[in-house]
């Protein structure tokens, strides 16, 4: 029997897809899954690629069509499936094999499952995986995590199918144990913000002054040939000057306000909090899609809850466009600040301008800015800091004026702009010196005695309080 470079289990959306960019790329993939009905079907669909798929209907033979040291990647649910799996497929390893995880998955499940691998001497991979169906099918981003020694098996493989920025595979060995899931996580936040805030954009243009989907689509192809141009800018673009047939609308007005999340987005919230950090962009994204679904609640307020709210003209295209070209940067800044501590905290040197360059083709957030990004987090940043850059500086100075107008206007007028306004509260809260969290000290030493730092002396002091006439 043909010996399978590598073995795809889970052969759902993402796993069929990377299993044929396996075969085009020439590699013999085994594949397995576990419904298999269907297998011998989807072995005549790939047509000449069939020749290099080795349908198998267990993970025995999935196992046993594998050259050793063997390779087998598992495209399913994280959580659960992938723990009750590596129970399964663990007994027909031996030393030295690889798993690779390439779902989505909590990068803390990551280490645990590779500490307790680790010590049977079974390499575990946790790779990040971007672009979807079809970046998985012709070139996906992919963020790698675990052992040198894994990693060299699968370079010539993640390479081959990876996407290609100016020829260069956008894929790399981010560190050990959880580094790619952690960045993989990362980027979905990121990629939750910039979602979250072209929505607001066009909630704006919507209900503050009346476009319809199609016009605010064309909008958005315009500036998909500019500086913002971006895979998720392209898709809004196309989502939203697609009719559905059924009632000749636009689709997007026949779509229900009500977004699912599998959790990513969440996750890298709770990181960053674990982390000290506040990724407040993409806070305010995941917010809003779990206030979307409260779709009763939400009816009800319409008809009781009282706006204040003071008419607005909305700022024109060139305010819009230059408002999110800030936030964009803030959002993205937030990331890899979230990033950045991650890899302290954990000891993974991540490098960040490797990951903003794999991140420039193959992956849902690829974008002009990531090109950039990538250009000045290889550079020495003031304060560890991308906005302080000096290529990013005059961008800012450009688009923050911008970015109060459309954040000014639609607080008035109440169009609701959480992610717009959280990146503009951040970068204002950084300009700020001296901010005004010693009151929150002061507030701190008065109810629980935490003491406090004086601007004036070393040391941890207490105030006077109760002593003072009020
Ligand atoms: N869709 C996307 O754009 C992206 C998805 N991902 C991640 O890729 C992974 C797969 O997603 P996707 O392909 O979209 O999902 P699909 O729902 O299309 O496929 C899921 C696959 O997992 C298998 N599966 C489900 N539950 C179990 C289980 N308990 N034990 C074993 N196998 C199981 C399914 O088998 P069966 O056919 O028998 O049901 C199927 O092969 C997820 O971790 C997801 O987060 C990552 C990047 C992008
Ligand atoms: O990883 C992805 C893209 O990069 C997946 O599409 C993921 O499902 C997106 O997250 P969510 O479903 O929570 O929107």
């Amino acid at each position: 029997m043909k010996q399978a470079k590598i073995g795809v289990y889970g052969l759902g959306t993402m796993g069929s897809a990377l299993a044929l960019n396996f075969a085009e790329h020439g590699f013999d993939v085994a594949v397995s899954n576990r419904e298999v009905d269907w297998i011998p079907d989807f072995v005549r669909e790939a047509g000449s690629l069939g020749s290099h798929i080795v349908p198998c209907e267990t993970l025995e033979s999935l196992v046993g069509s594998l050259a050793i040291p063997r390779v087998i990647l598992f495209m399913i649910p994280s959580g659960k499936p992938m723990d009750q799996m590596i129970e399964k497929v663990l007994p027909l390893l031996d030393q030295g094999d690889t798993i690779i995880d390439a779902g989505n998955a909590d990068f803390n499940a990551t280490r645990r499952r590779f500490a307790d691998l680790q010590v049977k001497d079974i390499h575990y991979v946790g790779m990040g995986v971007s672009g979807g169906e079809k970046g998985a099918r012709h070139g996906p981003s992919m963020m790698v995590g675990g052992t040198t020694h894994s990693w060299q098996q699968l370079k010539p493989m993640a390479q081959a199918i990876a996407a290609k920025f100016e020829g260069t595979p956008c894929v790399a060995h981010l560190g050990p144990d959880g580094a790619g899931h952690f960045v993989k996580t990362v980027h979905n936040g990121i990629e939750y913000a910039d979602m979250q805030m072209i929505a607001e954009i066009y909630g704006v243009l919507r209900d503050g002054a009346g476009w319809s989907a199609h016009d605010i689509g064309t909008m958005f192809a315009e500036w998909n040939k500019g500086p913002l141009q971006s895979y998720l800018i392209e898709a809004s673009a196309e989502v939203l000057h697609a009719v559905d047939p059924e009632t000749g609308q636009a689709m997007v007005d026949v779509i229900q306000d009500q977004a699912g999340q599998k959790g990513t987005g969440r996750w890298t919230v709770i990181e960053a909090l674990k982390l000290g950090q506040s990724a407040s962009g993409i806070e305010a994204a995941v917010g809003a899609r779990s206030w979307s679904a409260d779709k009763g609640a939400r009816e009800l307020a319409q008809s009781i809850l009282s706006g204040g709210t003071l008419a607005q003209d909305v700022p024109d295209q060139r305010t819009l466009a230059a408002a999110f070209e800030a936030a964009r940067i803030l959002a993205h800044a937030q990331g890899f600040a979230v990033m950045q501590a991650a890899s302290e905290e954990y000891d993974w040197a991540l490098d960040l301008a490797e990951i903003a360059k794999i991140w420039r083709a193959g992956c849902i957030i690829r974008s002009e800015l990531l090109d950039d990004l990538a250009e000045v987090l290889g550079q020495k940043m003031p304060a560890g800091s991308l906005v302080l850059s000096d290529k990013l500086q005059p961008r800012l100075d450009t688009g923050i004026p911008a970015l109060r107008k459309v954040v000014g206007a639609a607080v008035m007028a109440g169009w609701p702009v959480p992610a717009l306004s959280a990146v503009l509260g951040w970068y204002d809260s950084l300009r700020c010196g001296r901010g005004t969290t010693n009151l929150i000290q002061a507030q701190r030493d008065f109810f629980g005695a935490h003491g406090f730092e004086r601007v004036d002396a070393q040391g941890r002091h207490h105030g006077p309080w109760g002593t003072s006439e009020t």
